[in-house]
């Protein structure tokens, strides 16, 4: 992981590289920047978590590298795929089947069993689940048994894992979460990362995890800091304690 000169070309073990990446929202008769020429590579299979103070910028740098919404400035490229020149279309569809996500609220189906939760990705691209890998994923994150419970029938870890499965289902080069355990408690919180951390060290996905958590941040190889829409540092697999130190330098928590 390192700051690229603009212009460098991405390389074939950059997962994930953001060109002078500018978000600009409306706000009233100005604009807010969200982000302010964002520029980074993160290299394939890595753990990376994305930390800063409240309003730096997190959820708007993990929209925006994800391909769920469009940056104002700049490029972003997965893998060998420039978001930048996609149609809305083709956006769409290079979502579906190339990046998993990972939300806090689950965001599961609630009519839908956990299987068909699961499965829904690859249903939605028009292809049908594999049983033998869906099979295996439930068994990954310890939801064996569990496959036609309802989403209202787990428990809050539980939805979670679910979650990870139908993340990880389409095979993505590369899963982005967004505070994943931040509804959790703090040992069902612990669980559930281990499951997401060591199921995409397993298929050698490219993790990037956004959270508040100073013990999350610990468990990923890279942490890189945010401040007002600018990255402001990494850490290379850094303490919790210094991870927060670096965010009490920040101003956040
Ligand atoms: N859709 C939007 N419209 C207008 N402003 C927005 C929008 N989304 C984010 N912002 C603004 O952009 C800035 C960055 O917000 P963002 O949610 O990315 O920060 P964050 O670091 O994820 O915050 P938090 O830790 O509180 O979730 C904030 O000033 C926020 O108010």
């Amino acid at each position: 992981m390192h700051a690229p000169t603009p212009t460098a070309p991405p390389r074939a073990a950059t997962a994930v590289h953001l060109m002078q990446v500018d978000k600009a929202f409306p706000d009233g008769a100005g604009v807010i920047h969200a982000l302010r020429s964002v520029s980074l590579t993160i290299a394939l299979g890595s753990f990376v978590a994305v930390m800063g103070p409240s309003g730096s910028g997190k959820s708007t740098f993990l929209n925006c590298a994800a391909g769920l919404d469009v940056p104002t400035g700049g490029r972003v490229v997965i893998g060998d795929t420039d978001l930048t020149g996609l149609s809305a279309d083709d956006l769409t569809r290079f979502r579906r089947d190339r990046i998993g996500f990972v939300f806090q609220s689950y965001n599961l189906i609630a009519h839908l069993t956990v299987a068909e939760n699961v499965g829904l990705p690859l249903i939605l691209g028009g292809r049908r689940p594999d049983p033998a890998w869906q099979h295996h994923l439930l068994s990954a994150v310890g939801l064996s048994g569990m496959e036609d419970r309802l989403p209202g029938e787990l428990s809050g870890g539980q939805a979670q894992r679910a979650a990870i499965a139908r993340a990880l289902i389409t095979r993505p080069e590369v899963v982005f979460a967004d505070e994943p355990t931040g509804a959790l408690d703090s040992n069902t919180a612990a669980h559930v990362l281990e499951v997401l951390r060591s199921t995409a060290k397993h298929l050698g996905q490219t993790l990037v995890v956004v959270t508040h958590d100073a013990r999350v941040a610990a468990a990923a190889d890279h942490v890189l800091f945010l401040a007002d829409g600018q990255f402001v540092g990494h850490l290379d697999t850094p303490t919790t304690e210094q991870i927060s130190a670096r965010m009490i330098e920040l101003g956040g928590r």
